[in-house]
């Protein structure tokens, strides 16, 4: 079998639950196996607008998200070079000034709501996975993240959910689950999918021979 990492990607709407189980997933393993690259990260930086332009933009379409320099990153990461991994600041709505620089590893997790809406990152990937929770469920756990997480309130989040977020799911998100080699309901508890995935992932790792 081929020495290159495995890419994974992992999509799902706001709030499915894709942190979640990825972050499960990479529990199973030691810090040296698995690179969890964050589709998020890669927002645009938006340090050249003033704050409240910032607030104007819509992050839920496509190109609010510099895939450019993120398909760049994974390509590197495949031919094993490190890169450095912007930061992304929800509260200021920007990167931050600092990189995280990473090593490649066998595995590497992409994981965002748009991973699969591009042809280019879809065509990078050994195993397309698509975490699906149902809509309440999601706006009621991204409710209580981004007031706790991402300096917002209940109207912000209310309101950008039901005039930009959801519509921009319908159309860009949820079409995509149709690419899934994988669909996991739930997200986060489920347990059945995420323990098969770390199976799967761990004789990937066997057949390379680590
Ligand atoms: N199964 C679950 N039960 C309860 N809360 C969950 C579950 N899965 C995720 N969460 C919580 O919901 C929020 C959104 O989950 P997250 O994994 O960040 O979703 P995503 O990355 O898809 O936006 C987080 O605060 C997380 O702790
Ligand atoms: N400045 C920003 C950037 C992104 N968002 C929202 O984040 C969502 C994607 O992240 P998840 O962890 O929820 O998958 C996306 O729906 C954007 O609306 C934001 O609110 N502000």
């Amino acid at each position: 079998m081929s020495d290159k990492p495995v890419v994974i990607g992992v999509a799902g709407g706001t709030g499915s639950g894709k942190t979640t189980v990825t972050r499960s997933i990479i529990q199973q393993f030691t810090d040296k196996t698995i690179l969890m690259m964050e589709q998020d990260y890669y927002y645009k930086d938006q340090s050249h607008l003033p704050f409240e332009e910032r607030l104007k933009t819509n992050y839920d379409h496509p190109l609010a998200f510099d895939n450019d320099l993120l398909i760049e990153h994974v390509k590197k990461l495949i031919q094993k070079e490190s890169v450095e991994k912007p930061v992304y600041d929800y509260k200021i709505h920007t990167r931050s000034d600092e990189v995280i620089p990473v090593d490649s590893k066998d595995v590497i997790i992409l994981e965002g709501i748009m991973v699969l809406e591009d042809p280019r990152l879809r065509d990078l990937m050994d195993i397309k996975v698509f975490v699906d929770t149902d809509a309440d469920v999601r706006i009621v756990r991204r409710l209580l993240r981004d007031i706790k997480e991402r300096g917002r309130t209940i109207d912000s989040v209310i309101e950008q959910y039901i005039n930009v977020v959801r519509p921009m799911h319908l159309q860009f998100v949820e079409p995509t689950k149709r690419y899934a080699d994988i669909i996991i309901p739930e997200g986060g508890q489920n347990h059945v999918a995420i323990d098969l995935m770390a199976s799967k992932i761990k004789t990937i790792i066997q057949e390379k021979g680590n």
